[in-house]
Parts: C-alpha cells; structure tokens; sequence
C-alpha cells in the first residue's frame, strides 16, 4: 500500500516540534511504520534555509525554502511513501503560504512556486489564542526572527485567513486548538482522524 502524507503546519508556539513525536509513537504503537521530518529539511538547501534565515528574506527566502522542499520531496518523501511509510512532515507548504506573506512576498507569488508541490493527505494546522502563544514563546525562547514580532496575532490571523486558499489549492486542513488541548489530548484527538483517514477503525 502506498504510505500517507501528512503535514503539520501552525504559527511559532503552536506545538508543532512536541506534538510530532507524540504523534509518530502513537501511531507506530498502532502498528504503522513512521517517517518523522521537517521542513527546512536536513538537506543542504535546508540547512542553508535554516542556518541563515536571518539573512534572506522575501523572494529569496521563498524561493529557497521551495528548492529545498522539492528536492526533500524527491529525495526523502517520495521513497518513504512509496515504501508504504507515514510520513508526517513538521511544517510544509501552509507555512510558506504564511511566513512569507510576512515577509512581504505576494500570495499568488507563493501560490505559484508552491504549485506543483505534493499535496498532504491531511494538512494539520495547530494554533492557540495570541497570548498563550506569546507565553509559550517567552517561556520557551524564539527560534527566528519571524518569532521576534513581539505579537503572535499575525501569524495566527494568517493561517486563519489563507484557510480558504490553501483548500482550493488541493490542502485537506484539519485544525486543532492546542490552547484547549493538553499535548496528549491534541494527539490523541488527530490519531482519531488519522485512522479514519486510513479507513482502518471509524472516527470516533
Ligand atoms: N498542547 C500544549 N499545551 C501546553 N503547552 C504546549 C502544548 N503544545 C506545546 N506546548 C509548549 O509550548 C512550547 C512551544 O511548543 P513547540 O516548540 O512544540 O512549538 P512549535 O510550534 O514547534 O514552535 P516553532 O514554530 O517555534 O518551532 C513548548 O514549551 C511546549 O512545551
Ligand atoms: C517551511 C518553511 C520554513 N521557513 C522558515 C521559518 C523559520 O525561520 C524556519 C523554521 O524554523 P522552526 O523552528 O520550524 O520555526 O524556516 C519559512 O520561512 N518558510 C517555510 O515555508
């Protein structure tokens, strides 16, 4: 059987890097072989893309982050599905379509670097009110400056208002409030929809 694609996308603080191993246990636990990555990715576009956000922005960075995600497609995601692995990707495609708008790139712009991209088979977006995000950040410390803003409202608004772009753009999106939700709660409630999307248990 071919493998599943699934992306979790969400604004800095939304519990992205502690829910995918939590995630990927649970569903190596119910017996599925798991591939966790991310996005930049390990290869070296994507350590270029991490290492100097700072430095490129807007087109640049764009179109950086683009080539690598298509050379992780070819490279890493590609084989791992057609070995019949899930893949769960720790940011993709959603958070282009956010963080560089914020850095003042045009929507159609991402849009169409971003179009012949793979599709998700579920696109997980995470968020959480603002402030909690604020906290969580000062709590745990900012990765990049897109972190730097003083405000998470944003990035949070983005993801809410590109919603309607990233479904007609092929993104099946399932959101989950990780501000309601404990880390396990929120794992348990996607691995619900996951399995239903394996068509192997009802969602519950
Ligand atoms: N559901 C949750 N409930 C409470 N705290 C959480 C939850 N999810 C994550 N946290 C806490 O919030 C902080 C930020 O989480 P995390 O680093 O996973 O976010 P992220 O989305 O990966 O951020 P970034 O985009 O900056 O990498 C961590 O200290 C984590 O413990
Ligand atoms: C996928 C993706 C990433 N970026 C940038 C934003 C951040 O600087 C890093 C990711 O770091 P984090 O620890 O996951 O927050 O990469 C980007 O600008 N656009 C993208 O599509």
């Amino acid at each position: 059987m071919p493998g599943i694609f699934i992306t979790v996308d969400g604004p800095g603080g939304a519990g992205k890097t502690t829910l995918l191993p939590l995630l990927g246990a649970a569903l190596a636990e119910q017996g599925e072989r798991v591939h966790l990555t991310r996005e930049p990715s390990s290869g070296p576009l994507g350590r270029l893309a991490r290492e100097h956000t700072a430095a490129f922005h807007g087109p640049a960075l764009a179109c950086l982050v683009t080539a690598d995600r298509f050379h992780h497609l070819a490279e890493e995601i590609e084989p791992a599905l057609a070995a019949g692995q899930v893949v769960l990707c720790d940011r993709y495609v959603p958070s282009s379509y956010v963080l560089q708008v914020l850095d003042g790139v045009p929507l159609q712009y991402v849009r169409q670097l971003n179009a012949s991209a793979r599709r998700p088979d579920l696109a997980i977006i995470l968020t959480a009110a603002p402030h909690i995000l604020e906290m969580r950040l000062a709590e745990r410390g900012v990765h990049s400056r897109f972190e730097h803003r003083g405000s998470s409202a944003p990035e949070a608004d983005l993801y809410a208002e590109h919603a309607g772009f990233l479904t007609t753009d092929g993104f099946p999106l399932y959101h989950v409030d990780t501000g309601e939700f404990s880390p396990q709660a929120a794992v348990h409630a996607i691995t619900c929809h996951v399995r239903a999307l394996l068509s192997r248990t009802p969602q519950v």
